[in-house]
Formats: C-alpha cells, structure tokens, sequence
C-alpha cells in the first residue's frame, strides 16, 4: 500500500533529518516506528502527508508510493483525496470549535455523506458523541486526542498516520489509544503510528521499525522487534513490559470510555 523509497529529507542548511529510509506499510495493517527525540519520526509523517514543505522541509531524494503509484510531491488536500489522513503531533484541535465542527472540519469537502461519517465517529467514540455541543478546549488531554484521531478518519483514509498519539497522556489514556489503533485496524483503515512509547505501538503493531538519526536500524515483525535485545534495553526498560500490553490487541472495542 504504501512504500517509502530510499527518501531523504533536509531542512535548511542543516544535517539530514532522514537518510535513505526505506519503509513499507501494508493495507490491514498497524505498522509502528519507534525511536527517540529526533530520530526523524514526525519529518517522515510529513514527508508522506504532503506537509513538509510548509515546515521548510524538502525531500532531496527517493520516492513515496501508494498503490503503486508516486505520491511525492503532492500537497496535502490532493493526499487527502487519494487516501491518506494525517493526525499530527501535539493534538491540534480547533478549541474554539465544538466537538461536531472539529469533526466536520476533518471530513473531504467532496464528501456528501458527511452525516454518515458523524455517525461512524461517533461509534467509535462515545466520549465524543456525548459531548458533541461543547467546545474542544473544555475536553481532557485524552478526549482531544480522540477528536483529533476521529477528525483525521472522517475524510475516510485508507491509511491513518498517526504521530506521537499517546504523548504527554497518562498511562490509562495511552492504553485506550492503543485500543483505539486496534479498532480502526479492524475497521479496515491501516495505519502508521509514530511512537517514542515503544511499548504501546509495537504491542499494537503488526510491523515495526526502529528509527535513529534519520535512518532505519531496526525492522522486522512487531514479536521480533519486541524480542530484540536493543528495543528491549533502549526503548521497553529491559523488563519485558510490552508483553502486558498485548492484551490491546485481543480486547474487544470499548463501547464507551471517558479520558
Ligand atoms: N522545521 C524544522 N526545521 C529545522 N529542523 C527541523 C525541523 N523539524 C525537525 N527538524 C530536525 O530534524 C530532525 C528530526 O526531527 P523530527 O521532529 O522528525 O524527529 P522526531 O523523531 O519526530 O522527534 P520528536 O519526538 O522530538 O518530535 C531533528 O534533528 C530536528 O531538529
């Protein structure tokens, strides 16, 4: 579904933020990309959403592919169009709007089954449903990310990228993000989730990569990177602790859940 070719990408004057990486995102699938603070992980989130160039970003070599056909170099609404949605970091929802009118924001102006996406959102996130009058700003860290998540899917991606979506929420919150990402697998959305919480994405993930300065040093199945003596030591504590969240991935949705 997609693939990224051997892409490299540069602000400015400054070193490369992405060095020749190579990546792979199968449809059906979550596929998880884990590392640390500017390992590169938001500059390939841009790159493949179109977004980098309004962040003074270029891509000085390689190619993005959807279905087989080069996406580089489109912008972001033309993205949008073939398939992609992006959530950025940092859960930027309008707070002034309410709830409906961040979501209606989020759905393709093409579109004219927008009710039927409300309604689709709303299924999938109660909380939201429940408070769909109230401006943004009054929901919880937890919520908003949910609305941010739910206004990426209204324009009905076949790929969701999601970008750091458990950042800065607490550890509760992190496991119904990690359930949400199940859910939105299992409603035929694949995804790609940036994550420095390696234990929630390669628990939820089917495919993983490892991403240092730029460059992919680790990749395999989510089980082999889990099992890894580097993503054991570097990103789970050494201790295993990612297999307690596995249970994400056999829970059955949540009917209703309040951050
Ligand atoms: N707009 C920008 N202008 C200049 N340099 C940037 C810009 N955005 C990112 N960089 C640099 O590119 C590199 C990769 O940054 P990026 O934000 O992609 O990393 P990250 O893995 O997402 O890290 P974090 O988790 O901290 O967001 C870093 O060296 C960063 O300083």
């Amino acid at each position: 579904m997609l693939e990224v070719r051997g892409i490299s990408v540069r602000y400015g004057q400054g070193a490369p933020a992405l060095r020749s990486l190579h990546l792979r995102a199968g449809p059906g699938q979550v596929t998880a990309v884990v590392g640390g603070n500017g390992a590169g992980k938001s500059t390939l989130m841009k790159a493949v959403s179109g977004v980098l160039p309004f962040d003074g970003g270029r891509l000085e070599g390689g190619e993005i592919l959807f279905d087989g056909r080069p996406v580089h170099g489109l912008g972001p609404t033309a993205l949008v169009r073939r398939g992609i949605a992006h959530v950025p970091e940092g859960r930027r929802v309008f707070a002034d709007l309410t709830v409906e009118e961040n979501l209606r924001a989020g759905a393709s102006t093409a579109r004219k089954d927008v009710r039927a996406s409300l309604d689709e959102a709303y299924g999938m996130f109660e909380v939201l449903a429940e408070r769909r009058r109230q401006r943004a700003v009054l929901l919880s860290g937890g919520e908003q990310q949910m609305l941010a998540i739910a206004r990426g899917l209204m324009s009905r991606p076949r790929l969701l990228l999601l970008d750091e979506p458990s950042l800065g929420l607490a550890p509760k919150v992190v496991e119904r993000i990690g359930e949400i990402i199940s859910v939105i697998r299992g409603s035929g959305t694949a995804v790609l989730v940036v994550e420095q919480n390696a234990a929630m994405a390669l628990a939820v993930a089917d495919d993983g990569y490892v991403l240092e300065q730029g460059r992919v040093v680790l990749s395999g199945t989510a089980a082999e990177l889990r099992a890894t003596d580097e993503v054991q030591q570097l990103y789970l504590g050494g201790s295993g602790s990612a297999e307690e969240l596995l249970r994400f991935a056999d829970r059955a949705p949540l009917a209703r859940w309040s951050a």
